[in-house]
C-alpha cells in the first residue's frame, strides 16, 4: 500500500500541510510531490490512496479557482488518466474571513474533476467548523474534503490534519 501527496501553492501554506501530512503517515507515503513537478500523470496511479492540496486564489471563479499548477493540471494532464475507483482526499487552503462567500472553492473543481476521471473522492467534513457564508465545496450538506484557515488560525491546523488523515485511513482501510 502507498499513499502519494499532491499539492500546489503560492505563498507556502498548503506545502506546510502536505508536509504535516507526510509526517504524520510516515513510511507509508512518498514525498508530497508539487503538481508543477508532475511529468507523466498516470504517475498518480501508481498509488492506492491520493492527498491532494490546493489553495483558493481566483475568488468566484467558475474553473481554475486554484490560481497554481492545478489549473492546468486540471484541464490539460488529468483528463488523460483513467482514475478507477482510486480514493482521492481533498484539503483545501482559503481565508474565512477574507473571503467568506468563495470559502475553499478550489476544493470542489478538484473534487468534480477527479471524480470525472473515475476517482473515489473521500474525507469529507463537517461544513460547520469554520464560520463563513458560502462555499462552491459543501454539498449534500457535506464539506467535499478539508478546508483549512491557516490565515486566520481560528482552529490550529496540526490537530485538525491529523484527525482527517485518521478518518480518512480508516475509511479507506490503506
Ligand atoms: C487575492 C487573494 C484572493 C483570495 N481568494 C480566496 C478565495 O476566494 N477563497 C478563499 O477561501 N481564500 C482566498 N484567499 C486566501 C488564500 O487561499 C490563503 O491565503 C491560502 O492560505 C493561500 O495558500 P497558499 O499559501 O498555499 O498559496 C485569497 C487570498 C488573496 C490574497
Amino acid at each position: 500500500m502507498k499513499i502519494g501527496i499532491f499539492f500546489s501553492t503560492s505563498t507556502g501554506n498548503t506545502t506546510e500541510v502536505a508536509d504535516f501530512i507526510g509526517k504524520t503517515l510516515g513510511a507509508k507515503a512518498d514525498a508530497p510531490i508539487d503538481v508543477d513537478d508532475v511529468t507523466d500523470p498516470q504517475a498518480l496511479k501508481d498509488y492506492d490512496l491520493l492527498f491532494l492540496g490546493a489553495p483558493t486564489w481566483n475568488t468566484g471563479a467558475d474553473t481554475e479557482r486554484s490560481g497554481t499548477s492545478w489549473d492546468e493540471f486540471l484541464y490539460d494532464k488529468l483528463p488523460e488518466v483513467d482514475m478507477k475507483d482510486l480514493p482521492v482526499a481533498i484539503f483545501g487552503l482559503g481565508d474565512a474571513e477574507g473571503y467568506p462567500d468563495n470559502f475553499c472553492d478550489a476544493i470542489e473543481e478538484i473534487h468534480d474533476c477527479f471524480a470525472k476521471q473515475g476517482a473515489k473522492p473521500v474525507g469529507f467534513s463537517n461544513p460547520d467548523d469554520y464560520d463563513y457564508e458560502e462555499s462552491k465545496s459543501v454539498r449534500d450538506g457535506k464539506f467535499l474534503g478539508l478546508p483549512l484557515d491557516m490565515v486566520n488560525d481560528q482552529i490550529p491546523m496540526e490537530k485538525r490534519v491529523a484527525g482527517w488523515v485518521e478518518a480518512v485511513v480508516s475509511e479507506t482501510g490503506v
